[in-house]
């Protein structure tokens, strides 16, 4: 989308009477006041002693921006092209299942905010609406779908089937996530969302799962979910035959060792997204900025690489780009919108971070997001 720079969001933000959190810190806050203490848990903590979550932001301050000026950057023009497709701005919405736990409208909310601020959506297999509800309630804007694979292949080939008969244009298989990380606050606050229900809506719509129930109870569906949910069997062969089913292009999330990018250029992949799953699933683990370097080198400009894991600011997304990724994920910071003030809440942290994203890039020297990767950057 190409804009004039001329700082009206910063001046409205100025003059304006109502009162909404700006930074991820006060939507955090805010979202707390507002949802349960089990479901803000969820959302907000990280795997183990969450060391992980708390390097994803702490490792972006490590890297600095050195601007240069004197260009003309009067229009910022931050839009992005990905497998032959222009999207608006270089972030996409991450997929965050089960988004009920936080608000009764969830993924329809999120969807239709995303819709209005042109910002592709990636659905979750887990999401509390279906993949054709998704599809009507945000027509025909830029969606994708991210695959959790089911131990009964059938059922992800179905998934990934209805995902493109609904106008889904990519599909994101995580990798990360075979099983469940050590998420001490779900443990201390006994709650599991897939256990109570709140990412079924894709299975209890889907005829090869429906197909394979052979009662169709609530506690039944659930266990048949967590069976096919959990597969530590997933391996490089799983990729290639998904490759072969589809016609949409594949992108593997949670990909942060130089050699599994090489291995999924090999296997046919179309993209990678570095990712630790927002440190909810292995604590220890390398943050992904640090992890994006070494990647994006492994890579070249051979497929798109894309960011996910402690993006909050204009700057981080800046920086995302100047080491090398071609889009970043924006994660938590839209779920606490979602909390704070339903379809509303996510279209006032849309707008602030389009907004912040495109002030960033301008006092960058940057006019477009090719010029953005030539950006220097260094590391303290
Ligand atoms: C509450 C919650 C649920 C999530 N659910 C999924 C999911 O269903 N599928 C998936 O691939 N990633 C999921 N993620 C991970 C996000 O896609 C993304 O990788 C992560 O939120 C990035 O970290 P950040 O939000 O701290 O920037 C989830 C994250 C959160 C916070
Ligand atoms: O909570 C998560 O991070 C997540 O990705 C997930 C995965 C499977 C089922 C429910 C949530």
């Amino acid at each position: 989308m190409t804009t004039g720079q001329k700082n009206d969001s910063f001046i409205e933000n100025i003059v304006s009477s109502e009162v909404f959190p700006f930074s991820a810190e006060e939507l955090e806050a805010a979202a707390k006041e507002k949802i349960d203490t089990a479901a803000f848990g969820y959302t907000r903590s990280g795997a183990g002693g969450e060391e992980t979550l708390r390097k994803n932001i702490a490792s972006f301050d490590k890297y600095s921006i050195v601007p240069k000026y004197l260009n003309d950057v009067s229009v910022v023009d931050t839009s992005i092209e990905l497998f032959g497709r222009t999207y608006a701005h270089p972030f996409l919405l991450a997929p965050v299942g089960m988004l009920k736990i936080t608000h009764e409208d969830a993924e329809i909310a999120v969807s239709k905010a995303a819709a209005k601020y042109h910002v592709p959506y990636i659905q979750s297999t887990v999401s509390s609406y279906s993949i054709e509800e998704v599809a009507v309630a945000s027509g025909n804007s830029p969606k994708w779908f991210q695959l959790y694979w089911s131990n009964n292949e059938n059922i992800s080939y179905s998934m990934v089937k209805r995902a493109e008969e609904a106008g889904y244009e990519a599909i994101v298989l995580t990798i990360d996530t075979f099983m469940f990380g050590w998420r001490e606050e779900d443990m201390r606050n006994r709650f599991s969302p897939l256990r109570e229900g709140y990412g079924k809506a894709n299975y209890i719509t889907d005829n090869v799962f429906l197909s394979t129930l052979a009662h169709d109870d609530h506690d039944s569906v659930i266990q048949e979910i967590l069976q096919n949910i959990y597969h530590p069997t997933l391996n490089w062969k799983h990729v290639a035959e998904l490759k072969k089913r589809t016609s949409l292009p594949i992108l593997l999330k949670g990909v942060l060792h130089p050699s599994d990018a090489r291995l999924a250029i090999e296997s046919g992949v179309d993209g990678i997204i570095v990712s630790n799953h927002g440190g909810r699933q292995l604590d220890g683990v390398i943050s992904s900025i640090d992890a994006l370097p070494a990647v994006a080198k492994e890579v070249g400009r051979e497929i798109p690489v894309l960011l996910d894991s402690g993006i909050r600011r204009g700057a981080d997304v800046v920086k995302a780009l100047a080491l090398g990724a071609d889009a970043v994920l924006y994660g938590r910071p839209y779920v606490y919108g979602l909390a704070i003030a339903g379809q509303t809440g996510v279209e006032k942290v849309l707008e602030n971070f389009i907004q912040e994203t495109k002030v960033s890039l301008a006092l960058s020297g940057a006019a477009n997001v090719q010029a953005a990767r030539n950006i220097h950057i260094v590391k303290s």
